[in-house]
């Protein structure tokens, strides 16, 4: 994943600039071509507004006018450049933060990867309410790095990543190849505000970055004006900052999936997939299937529980929505596309979803509502 700031997608002049975005666009041409899904959160939208109509100020709602201005040039620079259709995502951070929209959020970006699209994302400045900064696109991508499961998250911006003091003030900053930990020292050496574009400066790329790290997700921080430093990405090579994600990767998506709220939904499964499931880590596939309680959406979080009772085997995110999992119950995958006119895969909950529980909830099944309302 790739996020890209407003201080490189400029002329100079106040208007939007190709130069830096073409190398970049040729940067994730490459990572394509080596098999990989690559999605942008791309700055640009107030620098581009700006570019259409100079004279108006640094006001939040005068900014919130100029991205919405700026918004639609902003994706056709980029339209221009990649191969594949572009698409916009304009998210905003209380979107986010709410569970069933988060999970929207999720399934569209999976969808539109899935397709071969190139999704851009922006904050949805419009209904940004942090009266102190227009939007913040470093942390955005983070909770969007661990929402689509990133592999790294790349910042490209006009500074080859951090340095132990504000480059333009601090004749003695040095570069900082390296971060294992960021420690509020580390934090210290950001404090030196924005470029004059940009919003944040390192600051918010080393908040960022303390999240992918916990999620289990690289991060690395570059200067997209130069044409070696981003060719060479494509080769695993980086002239900037890494900051390395804290222990596994998995087992940080298995943390974040056990701690997620679960949706109330159950579905139930027969002692072949319990054992399945458990013994071998099988994905859940339909035929093992027997009840579905609850109404959900695809990827709400549910729990496995056996034909009867109410013990929690594992909790997953689902593939199908409740009602078109009812009608696959107890099929063989290959039945799937016959009966629903679509599939989104051949499993139920893929295993990469999903994680063991095996705990007793120990609770009656009238006690149903209750257990489903907690859980909510
Ligand atoms: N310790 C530091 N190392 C590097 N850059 C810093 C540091 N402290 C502040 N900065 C500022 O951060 C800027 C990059 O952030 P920002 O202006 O928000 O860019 P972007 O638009 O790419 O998000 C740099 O141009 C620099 O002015
Ligand atoms: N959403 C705003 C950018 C906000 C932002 O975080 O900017 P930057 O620090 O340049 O990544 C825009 O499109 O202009």
């Amino acid at each position: 994943m790739l996020k890209v700031g407003s201080s490189l997608l400029t002329d100079g002049k106040g208007g939007l600039g190709k130069r830096n975005a073409a190398a970049l666009a040729g940067l994730i041409a490459r990572l394509r071509d080596q098999g990989r899904e690559v999605l942008l959160v791309s700055s640009g939208a107030v620098a581009a507004g700006r570019g259409l109509l100079a004279g108006s100020g640094a006001e939040l709602a005068q900014r919130q006018a100029l991205a919405a201005l700026g918004q639609t040039p902003m994706l056709a620079l980029w339209q221009g450049l990649v191969e594949q259709p572009v698409a916009q995502v304009l998210l905003s951070h209380d979107d986010l933060r709410n569970r069933r929209r988060y999970l929207n959020a999720q399934a569209t970006l999976r969808e539109l990867l899935r397709i071969g699209a190139l999704p851009i994302v922006n904050e949805n400045d419009t209904v940004a309410v942090d009266e102190l900064k227009l939007g913040d696109n470093d942390n955005l991508a983070a909770v969007v790095a661990t929402l689509v499961g990133a592999d790294i998250l790349l910042i490209a911006t006009d500074t080859a990543g951090l340095y132990t003091g504000h480059p333009g003030n601090d004749p003695d900053a040095r570069p900082v190849p390296r971060i294992e930990e960021i420690t509020p020292e580390i934090m210290q050496m950001a404090q030196g505000g924005a470029g004059l574009l940009g919003t944040g400066g390192m600051y918010t790329k080393l908040e960022a970055a303390t999240k992918t790290a916990a999620a289990g997700i690289d991060a690395a921080l570059f200067c997209g004006h130069h044409a070696d430093t981003i060719s060479a990405l494509a080769e695993d090579r980086l002239f900037g900052t890494f900051i390395p994600a804290h222990g596994d990767r998995l087992v940080a998506r298995k943390m974040w999936l056990r701690h997620t709220p679960p949706s109330g939904g159950i579905v139930r499964v027969d002692e072949g997939a319990a054992q399945a499931i458990a013994d071998r880590g099988a994905s859940l596939l339909p035929g093992g299937v027997v009840a579905v309680e609850g109404d959900f959406n695809r990827d709400a979080m549910v729990d496995v529980m056996p034909a009867e009772g109410y013990q929690r085997l594992a909790r997953g995110l689902v593939q199908y929505q409740a009602s078109d999992l009812q009608r696959i119950a107890g099929l063989h995958s290959s039945e799937i596309e016959t009966v629903l006119g679509f599939h989104n895969g051949e499993s139920v909950i893929r295993r990469e979803d999903m994680v063991l529980l095996n705990a007793a909830v120990g609770t009656a099944p009238d006690d149903l509502e209750a257990l489903l309302e907690n859980q909510q």
